[in-house]
């Protein structure tokens, strides 16, 4: 086998583990062979890692059949009514409302400081809010900006206690884990505690832990925070095989070229620019 063929195998494997249908893969593995012939470029050259390169198509061709493959959403499962929110004489949420049903993601935008965290705490059920009522129908996972690791404890160890609180097996919940883990292109088994990981490598961490249990309503507060460019890509194809398996999904994020996929976005930046009084 050559080069060239090795690589084109990889990317048309990649392809297909990204869920890109089999007819568009191929036509991208069709095209990337021709360049490779016409050009003599050497295929690292000319488009880098095959996995790298299959992100970045899946990402720019997967919109439309995304789109299409949307399902038709099922019952409520997420609904805030009227939040509000002040941190000492300062109104941080003022009356916001979100609903989620199953098969939606929401995404919740705005500046820095305008409360997406806040309002993403009080859905968890973390914080209280001073007026305002959030119900839940099912069970929730949650993935915080940042924390949410044990230090002294190593991935597995950490899935083993998610996984404690659905009954399941230690072995059960670390092979849980880890195939969760490998969607984001991370292996999980790694010996290493926690405090020894990698910013980013940790986020895929809290963001695993947040899945594990298979919860109704998905929390995710900027997860991809540290994430390099695949595995950003990654998240997102997680981000619509929750949508498409059911799960409501709540995104915090600043990142706005996903919006156009999402089925409401929640501004805070405006109506509830930070007051003071
Ligand atoms: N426990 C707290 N006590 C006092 N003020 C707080 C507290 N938590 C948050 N705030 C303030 O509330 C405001 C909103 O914070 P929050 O973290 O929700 O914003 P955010 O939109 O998530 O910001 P970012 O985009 O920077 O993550 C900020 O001004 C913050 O300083």
């Amino acid at each position: 086998m050559t080069i060239n063929d090795g690589w084109l195998r990889d990317l048309g494997m990649e392809l297909r583990r990204r869920g890109v249908p089999g007819g568009t893969a191929d036509h991208v593995v069709a095209e990337a062979a021709t360049h490779l012939r016409d050009s003599g470029e050497p295929p690292m050259a000319a488009f880098g890692p095959a996995g790298a390169y299959a992100a970045v198509v899946s990402d720019s061709v997967g919109a439309a059949w995304r789109r299409a493959r949307r399902p038709a959403p099922g019952p409520m499962r997420l609904r805030a009514r009227g939040i509000v929110k002040r941190y000492r004489r300062r109104d941080v949420l003022s009356g916001v409302d979100l609903t989620v049903h199953a098969g939606e993601v929401a995404a919740v935008i705005g500046a820095n400081g305008c409360g997406k965290s806040t309002f993403l705490r009080i859905c968890a059920g973390l914080i209280s809010p001073d007026k305002g009522t959030v119900q839940v129908d099912g069970s929730i996972g949650y993935c915080p900006q940042d924390g949410g690791t044990i230090d002294f404890l190593r991935p597995e160890e950490h899935f083993v206690l998610v996984g404690g609180g659905r009954n399941w097996s230690r072995e059960r919940s670390r092979a849980k884990g880890r195939a969760a883990a490998a969607t984001l292109d991370w292996d999980a088994s790694t010996p290493m505690l926690s405090r020894h990981l990698s910013g980013g490598t940790r986020q895929k961490l809290n963001l695993v832990m947040a899945g594990l249990s298979e919860p109704d309503v998905l929390l995710l507060d900027e997860p991809y925070q540290g994430f390099d460019r695949g595995t950003y890509l990654d998240f997102w194809e997680q981000v619509w095989r929750w949508r498409d398996s059911g799960r409501a999904v709540v995104v915090v994020t600043h990142m706005l070229n996903q919006l156009d996929l999402v089925d409401t976005v929640l501004d805070l930046s405006g109506a509830n620019r930070e007051r003071w009084s």
